[in-house]
């Protein structure tokens, strides 16, 4: 499936002039159910602050400079839902395709479905609904810079230990300590060369191999990858408290707005 990059109207002076389709694009998967979160409606449809964590998600990184086209991959039985709820609230010239079974089937789906101009492909999770706009332009404008694949990431704070896992619930060996200074705790936006991603996703889903984020699909490939400094608040919803943590993030900053 490809998009007529006609679909998406001119706004602001970020948008390309004439005839040119957009370069820059953000796919969001928002396909997945949100299990850790526990039940309820699919992850990104759950509210936050009184509006869908995608509606926060979409907004933040369309207020980006560079962002040219949002492209939000819904679940499979509920593209229409999403369409019909984007259109509520004011954002009809946002992209929706269906999605896949794992992140990776979504992302691959999102990005089958951008027009041939785009050449830089941000993808960020829905699940990540408070991202400042200068996060998604400092990746964004790394990747146009000429580095092929850039993640934003944020020093690990807790010593992390390396273990035998066990399934049975009995205490899991130690097997190391990875030096803390070395590692980064990695966010979205993560930002592509639209080639590279694409060549990733193909060749490892013909393989039938994965990872848990696109920058490991595309490290796979031997490709370059550098981080850029995360945000806090960029954080994942993914457990009922990171739920707590948003609306209290979402309070203070319309409070702070309020003066
Ligand atoms: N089949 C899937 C699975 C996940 N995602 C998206 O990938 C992002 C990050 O994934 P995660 O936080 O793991 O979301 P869920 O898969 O919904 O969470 P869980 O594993 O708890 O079910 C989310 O925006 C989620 O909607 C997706 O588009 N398609
Ligand atoms: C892409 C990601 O958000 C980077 O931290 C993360 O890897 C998604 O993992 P999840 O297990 O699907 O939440």
């Amino acid at each position: 499936m490809s998009i007529d990059s006609t679909d998406f109207a001119p706004s602001g002076d970020r948008r390309p002039s004439g005839d040119a389709g957009p370069r820059t694009a953000v796919v969001i998967p928002a396909a997945g159910k949100g299990v850790r979160l526990g039940p309820g409606a699919p992850k990104a449809l759950r509210e936050l602050g009184g509006t869908p964590m995608l509606v926060h998600a979409v907004r933040a990184t369309a207020r980006a400079r560079a962002v040219e086209l949002v492209v939000v991959v819904a679940p499979s039985d509920g593209a229409p839902a999403v369409r019909t709820l984007l259109d509520e609230h004011g954002l009809p010239e946002v992209a929706v395709v269906p999605g896949g079974e794992t992140r990776q089937d979504s992302v691959r789906l999102g990005l089958a479905a951008l027009p041939d101009t785009v050449e830089t492909v941000l993808v960020h999770d829905a699940a990540r609904p408070l991202v400042p706009d200068e996060t998604v332009d400092a990746v964004a404008r790394t990747v146009r810079a000429g580095a092929p694949a850039v993640v934003p990431a944020l020093p690990v704070t807790d010593t992390v230990k390396q273990v035998e896992p066990r399934a049975d619930g009995e205490p899991e060996p130690v097997t190391g300590t990875p030096d803390r200074a070395r590692l980064r705790a990695v966010q979205t936006p993560q930002g592509f060369a639209r080639k590279v991603l694409a060549e990733a996703h193909a060749r490892l889903a013909a393989r039938g191999e994965g990872a848990t984020d696109d920058a490991g699909m595309v490290e796979r490939l031997g490709v370059e990858v550098v981080v850029v400094p995360g945000h806090e608040e960029a954080f994942k919803v993914t457990r009922p408290l990171d739920l707590v943590l948003a609306e209290a993030v979402l309070a203070r900053r319309r409070a702070h707005d309020a003066f």
